[in-house]
C-alpha cells in the first residue's frame, strides 16, 4: 500500500536537529515518488488555521448578491469570489461545484507590475469584519512557512535551495479559499467538487478544515484518502517545480468528489516571481513563469476561457 509520507516540518527546516535526516528522507520520498506529503509540527498553529476557516465560513454563508459585490467573473483576473461552475479543471469533467475566493499579494501602490493580471489587486468585501486583516495576516505566514518548506525540501532532493530563495522576491503566491457544499443531488459521473488536476506552480501548502474528501491518484491506478487536521498540511508540488526540476519532484493528480458533508479547504499556490525562468535547470530554454500560470488560469477559469 502506498503511503503518504508525514514529515515534523521543525526537523525538516532545521538542519542541527536529530531527526533532520529522517525528515529529509521522507521528503525526498514523497515528493519524488507520490508527489505528496504532509506535515505537522509547523510554525503555523491549529488556532490560526481556524480562525482563517472561521473567516471563510463567514464570508461563504452570505447570501449570493453579497458575495456577487466581489464576483471576479466581473474582471479580467482573479481575484474576489469564484461562484459555482465558475472554474474548469479538466477538459473531461464538468465545471466544480465548489466555490472559491482568492487573494494574491498586495503591492505597494503605483507598483507597475500592477499592470499584469498576476498582480492585480485583490477585492475586498465589507463583510465579515476582520476578514482581510485575517486573511492578509494568514497570507503572510504562510508565504513565509511555504518559502522555508520549499527551499528545504529543494536541499532533501539535491537542488540548490539558495536558487530557489530568490526566485520568490514578488511571488505570484495565490491563496484561495475552497467552500464544497454537500454533494449537489443530481450529481453525476462528470461532477466534482474539484475535478482530476495537477496544480500550475511550485509547492502547494494547502490546510483543511479536518474533513476528508482529498483523494490522490496512485501511479498504478486508484486513489489514496488525504486528512489533514488544522495546524497540520498536506503540500504538493506543481506543475513549474516538476518543469524546473526535470520531473524529479512530481506533480501528481488530485480531486475533491464530495459527498454528504460541508468541507472548506486552504491551500495556499506558492508560484513564484513574474519572471522567473522555469525551464528544466541548465537547458536553454525560458519558460516564464508568468507564462505558464496566465495560460492555465486561461485554460481553467470560466470568466478567462477564450471565446
Ligand atoms: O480541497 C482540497 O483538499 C484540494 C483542493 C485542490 O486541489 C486545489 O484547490 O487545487
Ligand atoms: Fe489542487
Amino acid at each position: 500500500m502506498t503511503q503518504i509520507p508525514s514529515v515534523n516540518a521543525r526537523d525538516l527546516l532545521d538542519r542541527s536537529r536529530p531527526g533532520h535526516a529522517e525528515a529529509a528522507s521522507a521528503v525526498r520520498e514523497g515528493a519524488m515518488e507520490i508527489g505528496f506529503l504532509t506535515v505537522h509540527d509547523t510554525p503555523i498553529s491549529a488556532h490560526e488555521v481556524e480562525t482563517v476557516l472561521d473567516s471563510y465560513r463567514a464570508f461563504f454563508a452570505l447570501p449570493t448578491d453579497r458575495k456577487a459585490e466581489v464576483d471576479m467573473a466581473r474582471t479580467k483576473a482573479n481575484r474576489g469570489w469564484g461562484a459555482s461552475g465558475s472554474e474548469q479543471v479538466s477538459t473531461e469533467a464538468n465545471p466544480d461545484y465548489k466555490q472559491v475566493f482568492d487573494v494574491g499579494l498586495a503591492l505597494p501602490e503605483g507598483d507597475p507590475l500592477a499592470e499584469l493580471s498576476c498582480y492585480a489587486p485583490n477585492q475586498w468585501p465589507d463583510a465579515p469584519a476582520e476578514f482581510r486583516a485575517t486573511l492578509e495576516a494568514y497570507y503572510a505566514a504562510a508565504t513565509t512557512f511555504a518559502l522555508d518548506l520549499l527551499c528545504a525540501i529543494a536541499a532533501a532532493v539535491g537542488e540548490d535551495p539558495a536558487y530557489f530563495r530568490t526566485r520568490f522576491s514578488r511571488p505570484m503566491a495565490l491563496l484561495r479559499g475552497n467552500y464544497y457544499p454537500t454533494r449537489p443531488a443530481g450529481a453525476g459521473a462528470k461532477d466534482f467538487g474539484i475535478a482530476t488536476h495537477t496544480d500550475y506552480g511550485c509547492l502547494t501548502l494547502l490546510a483543511t478544515d479536518g474533513t476528508p474528501g482529498l483523494e490522490v491518484r496512485k501511479r498504478g491506478g486508484g486513489w489514496i484518502p488525504v486528512s489533514a487536521e488544522p495546524g497540520t498540511f498536506v503540500i504538493n508540488f506543481g506543475e513549474m517545480l516538476e518543469m524546473w526540476t526535470e520531473g524529479r519532484v512530481r506533480a501528481t493528480p488530485h480531486r475533491v468528489v464530495g459527498g454528504a458533508d460541508e468541507r472548506l479547504s486552504v491551500p495556499l499556490f506558492f508560484n513564484p516571481d513574474h519572471d522567473a525562468n522555469v525551464a528544466p535547470r541548465g537547458s536553454d530554454r525560458v519558460i516564464r513563469a508568468i507564462d505558464h500560470l496566465e495560460r492555465r488560469y486561461a485554460e481553467t477559469y470560466v470568466h478567462l476561457q477564450a471565446g
